[in-house]
């Protein structure tokens, strides 16, 4: 999300606006699996250890891949941005050379920075074992470095799109402040009832078909003159029903997690005179 354009608080943090930025990313997170899916699936990359004694590195491949690539990335002050989250511990990676960017204060601190909100070795792990092995070839091309470096891209693409749950959260829950306190402030909250409050099943049924045509029309097949090729087994570039299964089994629920987690301490730090407010609907 672009934070700096000087747009309103209030602009920001609309929920149409946030959700025109999670349609945007299908586009981003679609091309990105289609670049990764040019390689074999080259299962050794996810090994710990699989590379010694070249690569001295407690971790696979990837994860080597990961912490050089997130390393650079935070001396460009990637990971102050509130919308990154780095697969790195943020402790194991060096500081920003430059000054952070100023942002908007759009979520609760105290919230967005707890360590239940941040699931990137959940994205890590289906990735891994679903995702990867069912969009790529079986088999080992030797191609280890494009293989990890498109690795890497569809990651934090997925962990941008996941962890926007934080900036759905945080609009609903101020749209309606008391629908949300009562679930969050029960012993224990009431974890179901926050669920059952942010889902909204007609968003998640139009996106599925939404995601559905753009697999097929951006994994499609064309001929040097344009021509659309239909391909035999209705896989093209990419298989669009490994798309919509990655969105329908991981994406959704995982960024659905978030928005509760979220929820859970969105009240962290905050005054007994604010939540009466809010409850009284001021
Ligand atoms: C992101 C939202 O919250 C939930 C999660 C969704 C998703 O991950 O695509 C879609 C609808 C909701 O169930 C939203 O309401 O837009």
């Amino acid at each position: 999300m672009n934070f700096t354009t000087g747009a309103p608080v209030s602009e920001l943090l609309s929920l149409d606006h946030i959700r025109n930025q999670l349609i945007r990313l299908e586009d981003t997170i679609i091309f990105l699996l289609i670049e990764r899916a040019q390689f074999a699936h080259n299962e050794k990359i996810y090994k710990p250890g699989a590379f010694r004694p070249e690569l001295e590195f407690d971790g696979s491949w990837l994860q080597w891949f990961l912490f050089e690539i997130e390393s650079f990335h935070a001396k460009a002050r990637r990971y102050t941005s509130p919308d990154e989250h780095p697969f790195t511990p943020l402790n194991l990676l060096p500081k920003p050379i430059i000054a952070p960017q100023s942002y908007p204060s759009l979520l609760h601190r105290p919230a967005a920075t707890h360590p239940s909100v941040n699931v990137n070795s959940r994205i890590l792990d289906f990735y891994m074992n679903k995702i990867s092995p069912g969009i790529c070839a079986p088999g080992d091309d030797g191609n280890y470095g494009s293989a990890a470096t498109r690795d890497v891209e569809v990651l934090q693409a997925l962990s941008r799109r996941i962890h926007f749950g934080m900036f759905v959260s945080e609009s609903k829950f101020l749209d309606a402040p008391h629908d949300f306190i009562p679930h969050i402030l029960s012993t224990p909250p009431n974890t179901q009832a926050l669920a059952d409050l942010i889902t909204k099943p007609a968003v998640e049924a139009k996106l599925l078909v939404r995601l559905a045509n753009k697999a097929r029309v951006y994994g499609g097949e064309m001929d040097a003159d344009g021509r659309v090729v239909e391909s035999s087994d209705r896989k093209g570039k990419i298989d669009m029903e490994q798309v919509v299964s990655m969105y329908r089994d991981y994406v959704i629920p995982l960024t659905k997690d978030v928005e509760v987690d979220y929820l859970l301490h969105r009240l962290d730090g905050v005054s007994q005179e604010q939540v009466e407010l809010w409850m009284k609907g001021r």
